[in-house]
């Protein structure tokens, strides 16, 4: 069944609610109806894909499949699975909460991670009070997914969606950008390790999750649980019950347009650049042999995939269809070349000894080599914001991101044009 299985009745106003095994939030899901919480974006007239001319325009506008009214959605759960093109989403997450001033649940102390490899917990948010509950609109940092505490810092009618990946590629990634974890440190290669992987695997070490299931434990399951039939069905109707969306990083681009459809959002904020890409010289082929040993010790995350990866089809097939998903795709795509050739440098992304500008030079870790971007000079102010937006690492940007929303300034007025709810919630962060 598609990630929307919860939607298990129908009410009188054609919403359906949820309600399976697990269910840690019961509401209905109307995600293409107006909201009944106020929003700071105005109700737009949703268009079809013919409408949506590639390179038209940078505002927020709804476009969905239906001839019906839908509002942006504002308050969003994004899971960030590691190694799964997180980075991407989280950019984009970054530049439409930035262009409508939205709040971010940051970590305390402006770091990177909502206390990873704990599960989380509203307090690790900065501005958070059990007093004084706030809520903030996205909440996308590293964490590991346990709802009950991530309800107490979004809006009860947040969407939440992650992203998965194929566990091989997964895993050949984790082992490069992860090599330090205590796992891998001593394995000189992938098939050093899965030949005998619990010479090198200590469950109880605290950095264990990196080298086996991480897909499950980031999703707050224990990833050393046996995967027998009735421990996976539990699993994926527990995540079927918390997220409304499971992205595929595979399919990145039919992602972002599955995305803007479900948020109600322009195809412009939904587009990017590829992020935190590895140069392919610290890339290892994998053979058969080894495609299968993978599968095998992360058996969990493999059913994850699978699972997600048919109802994601699914759910195109449903919600948007394969014809239009293709235009969409095309468009897409056509609006990343064309920003490409106004933003940056050359053709694409560059190694990070050629990155001039040093506030883009993305982090390095373990042995991967993380490759970036050179914005192009010469361009007008506004559209240097943007094309430098669209190419700062997640370190830099969620940091620019946090001063700004802590910034200390008594005597600047709210916008009056704001939403008197998202008015509260920026108010009640500027201390
Ligand atoms: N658009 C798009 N499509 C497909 N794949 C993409 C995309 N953007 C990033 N990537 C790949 O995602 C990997 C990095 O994942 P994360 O950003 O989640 O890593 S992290 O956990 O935040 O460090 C990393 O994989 P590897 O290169 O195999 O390491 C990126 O290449």
């Amino acid at each position: 069944m598609p990630p929307t299985s919860r939607k298990t009745g129908e009410h009188a106003s054609g919403c359906l609610q949820g309600g399976v095994v697990g269910l840690q939030r019961s509401f209905p899901l109307c995600m293409l109806l107006p909201s009944s919480e106020p929003s700071v974006l105005p109700v737009t007239e949703t268009a079809s894909v013919e409408e949506v001319t590639p390179g038209e325009g940078h505002q927020a506008r709804g476009v969905s499949s239906h001839r019906e009214k839908c509002e942006p959605k504002t308050d969003i759960v994004f899971l960030k699975v590691h190694k799964s093109a997180s980075s991407t989403v989280m950019n984009v997450l970054f530049r439409f909460g930035e262009t409508h001033n939205l709040t971010f649940a940051f970590p305390i102390g402006g770091g990177n991670q909502l206390s990873y490899p704990h599960h989380f917990f509203a307090r690790f948010v900065q501005g958070f009070s059990p007093r004084s509950p706030q809520r903030f609109n996205i909440l996308c940092h590293h964490m590991r997914f346990l709802q009950p505490e991530v309800q107490k810092v979004v809006s009860s009618s947040a969407v939440y969606f992650s992203i998965l990946r194929n566990p091989v590629q997964l895993m050949e990634s984790s082992f490069t950008y992860y090599k330090g974890a205590s796992a891998f440190s001593r394995a000189r290669s992938l098939e050093e390790f899965l030949s005998q992987p619990y010479h090198y695997y200590n469950p109880a070490k605290s950095d264990s999750h990196y080298a086996k299931n991480l897909m499950t434990f980031d999703f707050g399951f224990n990833p050393n649980g046996e995967a027998s039939a009735k421990r996976v069905q539990l699993m994926l109707k527990a995540i079927e019950a918390s997220f409304d969306l499971l992205l595929i990083s595979e399919y990145f681009d039919e992602s972002m347009v599955l995305l803007k459809e479900i948020l109600c959002w322009d195809l412009d904020s939904v587009v990017s650049f590829p992020l935190n890409i590895r140069d392919s010289s610290t890339k290892s082929p994998l053979s058969d042999t080894i495609v299968e040993k993978i599968k095998d010790w992360n058996r969990l995350d493999w059913e994850i995939y699978t699972y997600f990866n048919r109802t994601f089809w699914e759910r195109i097939d449903r919600d948007i269809g394969r014809e239009r998903m293709q235009r969409e795709v095309k468009a897409l795509r056509e609006r990343q070349a064309e920003l490409a050739r106004t933003c940056l440098q050359g053709t694409g992304s560059v190694a990070p000894k050629d990155i001039k500008d040093s506030s883009l030079q993305p982090l390095q870790h373990g042995n991967a080599k993380i490759l970036g971007y050179n914005i192009k000079q010469g361009l007008d102010k506004e559209m240097e914001h943007m094309c430098r937006r669209l190419v700062t690492p997640e370190l830099q940007y969620s940091s620019a991101l946090y001063k700004k929303q802590f910034a200390r300034k008594p005597h600047q007025p709210v916008p009056s044009q704001r939403g008197s709810a998202l008015r509260h919630k920026l108010e009640g962060t500027q201390n």
